[in-house]
């Protein structure tokens, strides 16, 4: 098995491999055919300031071209289309790679990439960057073949192998072939039940969480609630993925107007223990976007530095603890001869009765928790931004809860079933804002073809290991697909016969979570979670008021979006994306409590 990680740590080393490969290969081409030619010696400095540079762009226009009419070829002989094609302006289309990795900085999430699809008319493209190919899709046929129906065809791949194993490691979401089949056999089983014991972990957590809400709330104080929902989130999912009691939410908030911009949201002046394992949790994954923007050239601005060994080192000096704690247990277990209760054990007392490797249990775990704690918070985080936003459905909202629950009633497994517009407003949040908003695989070695998404559209033809990227952010807002009300939050779309009927028909214009063999193992948790939550907030406040006064400074959307049309113009908080959706320096609000709630 070829070993990741220990590659992984060589990564300056492999920069030497690609400079060889970019630049050294033209430069001897040329050394070559000056030594062969009759002409007079040329001098040192005409060698490397025109020569050499020459040689390398015209060896890559040249192997560029000689590859697009080989593709061409390919194509026709299986049918197919080439891609249509994005070139940049710089040469290798630098100015595209310059304008990928500004807009993580400046933009709104994915929705920037829209204009290339909107400008040319298309939902698929192939961008020319540094003269290789990268497919971007917005196509809902296309995202089918790559996840679902020609999902032997694609994989992670390895450049995003590199690039994630600084935080995923050797965990389920960074895998390919049997080594993620193993991690995916070895979690599912625990994923496949609706377990009472998960209510009573979701309830306990969300008291919680209501409590330290409420406290603020009855003082009017503005709160980051997407600094409490990670809270809650990650105290929820650390008790059902390994039992242990985080009381993350016991610990100070950080402060409206007292607060400093974090590597995502807001954060604390004084971060304690807790606080820093969330900020490292945060910072790697904000790295670990950069590199992907700026792949292959983040290795050298991390030259002298791994910019993911601290936040992993924190993260990992946290988990590594609870693992040995779980594998000790193990051991006592076995000694006495105790057998394990699949039904109300955690994750980690499961998954430590298969494995005692202890990379693959603290890795499993960072992927766990990433897919458990940021997806969901981003969920709520954004439901809550858009019933603040939209009185009239928080007031349905609450009718439904309180018709269906009453003022105090946990909700249950059957009652959360019952209620039909919580789930259309759940789903509403997913659409308008997928906590994954964008998502990466890679054409296997064999080259593949996307057959036409519409009847007599055509089929397109994609090279072998081409990196393919997909955005359930852009295909959730396709006007074609939802309507011309796309942009707009629209809960009583999941319940209109003729709306429900046309996705019915073709539910792959909704793939929050994801779709295929690789479909999120989480997904009923999640919607658990996301739900019984949201049921238990409407019952103890009547209102929810943004409060943008309390953000730390440079969290607002700039004042320039109020021109641009769409969403764009009228957001009230800032949607970036760092692997998973989430609001620029939190989401600050204030809640009114009901009375005696
Ligand atoms: C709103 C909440 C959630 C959303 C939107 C979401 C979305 C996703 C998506 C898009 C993927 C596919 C990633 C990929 O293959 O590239 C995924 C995979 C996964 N999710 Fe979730 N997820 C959510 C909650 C959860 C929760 C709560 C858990 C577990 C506690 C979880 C566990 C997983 C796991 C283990 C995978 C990997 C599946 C595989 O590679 O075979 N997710 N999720």
């Amino acid at each position: 098995m070829f070993h990741y990680e220990r590659n992984y740590n060589r990564y300056r080393l492999s920069l030497v491999v690609i400079a060889l490969k970019v630049f050294a290969v033209p430069c001897l081409l040329a050394q070559a055919a000056l030594s062969l030619s009759l002409a007079p010696p040329v001098s040192s400095a005409l060698k490397w300031l025109v020569i050499f540079p020459v040689s390398i762009i015209v060896y890559w226009t040249t192997r560029n071209t000689l590859w697009t009419l080989r593709d061409k070829r390919n194509a026709a002989r299986l049918g197919a289309q080439p891609i249509p094609k994005v070139y940049g302006r710089w040469i290798g289309g630098l100015d595209l790679m310059v304008y990928f990795a500004r807009g993580q900085e400046e933009n709104y999430g994915t929705l920037e990439f829209r204009k290339f699809f909107e400008e040319r008319g298309a939902t698929t493209l192939n961008f020319q960057i540094m003269w290789h190919d990268l497919i971007m899709t917005i196509d809902d046929g296309h995202i089918k073949h790559v996840l679902s129906t020609g999902f032997s065809h694609f994989e992670k791949g390895p450049r995003g192998r590199w690039i994630m194993e600084g935080v995923f490691g050797n965990g389920i979401f960074n895998r390919d072939g049997d080594v993620w089949k193993m991690h995916r056999s070895m979690t599912r089983p625990f994923f496949s039940r609706d377990r009472i014991s998960d209510y009573v972990t979701i309830g306990k957590h969300t008291d919680v969480a209501l409590r330290v809400l409420s406290k603020l709330s009855s003082r009017s104080k503005a709160v980051d609630v997407q600094d409490l929902f990670a809270r809650f989130t990650i105290d929820a999912a650390a008790e059902f993925l390994f039992g242990t009691q985080l009381n993350s939410l016991h610990a100070p908030l950080p402060e409206p107007g007292r607060s400093k911009l974090g590597p995502k949201g807001s954060q604390a002046v004084d971060a304690d223990d807790f606080g820093s394992f969330v900020q490292a949790f945060d910072e790697a994954q904000v790295k670990m976007t950069e590199r992907f923007h700026l792949d292959p050239f983040w290795r050298l601005t991390e030259l002298f530095k791994d910019g993911m060994k601290e936040p992993m080192a924190t993260v990992r000096g946290y988990l590594e603890p609870v693992v040995q704690r779980a594998l000790d247990d193990h051991a006592a277990a076995k000694r006495k001869g105790v057998q394990l209760d699949q039904d109300e054990c955690t994750l980690l007392q499961y998954l430590v009765a298969n494995t005692d490797d202890k990379t693959v249990l603290r890795d499993e775990l960072v992927n766990i928790l990433i897919a458990g704690r940021d997806t969901t918070a981003a969920l709520l985080t954004f439901t809550v931004y858009l019933l603040a936003t939209h009185p009239e459905v928080f007031r349905h909202l609450r009718e439904e809860v309180l018709a269906v629950c009453g003022p105090d009633m946990p909700p249950t497994y059957e009652t959360i079933r019952d209620m039909k517009y919580l789930r259309a407003v759940v789903n509403e949040a997913l659409r308008l804002f997928p906590p994954v908003p964008i998502n990466q695989r890679m054409c296997g070695a064999e080259p593949a073809v996307f057959p036409p998404s519409k009847p007599g559209g055509p089929s397109y033809y994609v090279p072998a290991e081409t990196d393919i990227i997909y955005v359930p952010l852009l295909l959730h807002r396709r006007k074609d697909l939802w309507g011309d009300d796309a942009e707009e939050f629209n809960p009583q779309r999941w319940l209109d016969e003729d709306r429900v009927k046309k996705f019915v028909q073709n539910p792959m214009i909704f793939v929050p979570f994801n779709a295929g063999p690789r479909i999120c193992l989480g997904q009923q948790f999640a919607y658990n979670e996301a739900s019984y939550f949201l049921a238990r907030l409407l019952q103890k406040f009547s209102a929810i008021d943004l409060a943008p006064e309390a953000a730390p400074q440079g969290s607002l959307p700039p004042k320039e979006w109020k021109n641009e049309p769409g969403r764009k113009g009228v957001e009230k908080c800032w949607p970036k994306a760092a692997i998973i959706l989430f609001a620029k320096g939190g989401l600050w609000a204030r809640f009114t409590p009901v009375e005696g709630a």
